[in-house]
């Protein structure tokens, strides 16, 4: 299959796998589309992420990843469509509905966004706050001890609970992200979300975060979905690809018959 094939319409085959519809799917999506100010990010893009997969989303600066996954998690809201996450409607949801989604995910993003003054450990317990909001859980003196004892575990997961004490802006790039791992995993989440999580680190620590990344979330039996512009990582790490470009969903395949040219068909 040519790189060139594989990006064209023809080859579409969004939401045509018959595995996608039968088996249990942790998120599925109908229809959304998005602008902006009028300007049409994406429309009728429809997916359906089955339980323990993992999913990488790739496609070209600007084409609306980000943006999906945003409206994955109800940060903002479509214009049009369906988005189901374990059960709760997305587009249109109450807070509170959203809130106890969210409790289930955990996130990790480019920029590691912890909170540089405090400590490596209470930056893991504010995991739990999607779990237990309120002031108990901003820093791990206030956190009760089971909290404490699960951001630990988390940061032994990451090789990290040697740095427990250590302030999070004396953190490298690579530390810094393996916390924010830790971060997104202490509360047990059935879903783990990643926006380019390797961005801003050298290859060989991205190397290692992904490693580890994919290792945890295997374990956990936990359903990823990846934002990647790193193609070969894309298909070594991800069971599933889904391609934007030109503002639909142009690729939905398994990982195991795409070939990085394949791919490379989308930035064309
Ligand atoms: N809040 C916003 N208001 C207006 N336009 C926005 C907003 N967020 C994103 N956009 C626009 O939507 C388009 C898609 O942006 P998005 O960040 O989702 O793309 P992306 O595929 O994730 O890009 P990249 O690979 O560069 O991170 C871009 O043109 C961007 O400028």
């Amino acid at each position: 299959m040519t790189a060139q094939a594989q990006a064209k319409p023809t080859l579409v085959i969004a939401g045509a796998e018959p595995s996608a519809s039968v088996l249990p799917a942790d998120i599925r999506v109908s229809g959304l589309a998005k602008t902006f100010g009028g300007a049409k990010i994406f429309a009728d893009v429809s997916f359906a992420l089955p339980r323990g997969e993992a999913t990488a989303i790739v496609g070209a600066n600007g084409t609306g990843k980000s943006t999906l996954l945003r409206c994955l998690i109800g940060l903002i809201q479509a214009d049009a469509g369906s988005v189901q996450v374990l059960g709760t409607e997305v587009v249109g949801g109450t807070s509170p509905a959203l809130r106890a989604m969210r409790a289930q995910m955990g996130l990790v993003s480019q920029k590691h966004n912890l909170v540089p003054r405090l400590s490596v450990l209470s930056n893991v317990v504010q995991g739990l706050l999607g779990k237990h909001p309120g002031i108990r859980h901003w820093s791990q003196s206030f956190a009760p001890a089971t909290s404490r004892e699960a951001a630990i575990t988390a940061l032994e997961k990451v090789g990290l609970a040697h740095l427990a004490s250590r302030r999070a802006d004396r953190l490298s790039g690579g530390q810094s992200q393996r916390v924010a791992i830790a971060r997104a995993l202490v509360g047990r989440p059935n879903i783990l979300i990643a926006d380019e999580p390797t961005a801003s680190l050298d290859p060989a620590a991205g190397e290692d975060v992904m490693e580890l990344f994919f290792s945890l979330a295997r374990q956990e039996g936990v359903t990823v979905i990846f934002i990647s512009h790193n193609i070969d990582h894309a298909l070594e790490y991800g069971d599933r690809i889904l391609g934007l470009a030109d503002g639909t969903m142009q690729l939905d395949t398994r990982a195991s018959t795409l070939s990085v040219k394949d791919l490379r068909g989308l930035y064309d």
